[in-house]
């Protein structure tokens, strides 16, 4: 099989953009690591596939793959490329799009500099449906691995994200502390794991240890989740910067039963095609 793509990156988070709807295209697991080994593929953190809509009342669905081959629900910078990647390849002619994704529906912004802001929808803190295994709701949560007791908030954008509070996200142990979080029991789907450093109210500086993906440059749900974690711990306003090792993002939370906005660069690397 013979598929074109486009290389593309929201702050250094690296995609593989594929239109599944201009040419036929049949992914598997196996596939989707073929694409994304950095090696002997293409290499990128997620792929992105963009197909026709499910319902009348969205532009486009796509469905995103973690490097390690699974499918999952939601992808804030893989949002803003994929709104670039629609925009450029004049598939809408909108600055408004309505798009969904395994995790539901959700509208993407372009603005007149470039930037996409968009709507992450509400985050989810019931425990059940992060999900997250835990006696009750709370702000924060005591977790233990290997006789080591961490503190985490817990957050669902559509996909789960542990957030864990540091004095330097320079000296945090993101490689091991992230792994062994990712595949904690307490996380039935597993989990990405966010460490995030409050330098005031209104700016921090975070990295992620991304489920199925490892530490990424940029993760746009995970800037989200720990902007909703900083804020129900009140460390954080409404309004906060959010520096990543691959750039910044601005994130927006009103509190709870409000949506999350994020806006952020998406940037086109080139086009290529590949034979599987
Ligand atoms: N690794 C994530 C998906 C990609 C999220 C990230 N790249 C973003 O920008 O939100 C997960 O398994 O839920």
């Amino acid at each position: 099989m013979r598929l074109k793509f486009t290389k593309m990156h929201g702050l250094g988070n690296d995609f593989v953009v594929i239109d599944a709807i201009s040419q036929r295209v049949l992914l598997d697991e196996k596939r989707v690591r073929a694409i994304a080994d950095r090696r002997f593929g293409v290499g990128c953190d997620q792929i992105l596939l963009v197909e026709i809509p499910s319902s009348p009342d969205v532009d486009f669905r796509y469905r995103i793959f973690n490097a390690d081959g699974s499918e999952v629900e939601n992808c804030g910078n893989g949002a803003r490329c994929f709104a670039k990647f629609v925009t450029d390849r004049k598939l809408t002619g909108r600055s408004s799009i309505r798009v969904e994704t395994a995790n539901g529906k959700m509208t993407l912004h372009l603005q007149n500099n470039g930037e996409v802001t968009v709507d992450m929808g509400i985050p989810v803190l019931n425990p059940e449906h992060i999900p997250f295994t835990a006696a009750e709701q709370a702000t924060h949560y005591p977790l233990e691995h290997n006789g080591i007791q961490y503190t985490i908030g817990a957050v669902s954008m559509g996909n789960p994200h542990a957030v864990l509070t540091v004095g330097s996200t320079e000296t945090a142990e993101v490689e091991t502390i992230g792994a062994a979080i990712e595949t904690h029991p307490r996380f039935p789907k597993r989990v990405n794991v966010g460490f995030m450093e409050v330098i005031h109210r209104g700016e921090i500086n975070l990295r992620v240890f991304e489920r199925g993906a490892g530490e990424t440059l940029a993760c746009g749900t995970g800037a989200c989740a720990a902007v909703v974690a900083g804020c129900l711990q009140n460390l954080l306003d409404s309004n906060v910067k959010v520096n990543l090792p691959g750039g910044s993002l601005t994130i927006q939370w009103q509190g709870p039963d409000t949506p999350v906005l994020m806006t952020g660069p998406a940037t086109t690397v080139y086009h290529g095609q590949i034979r599987l």
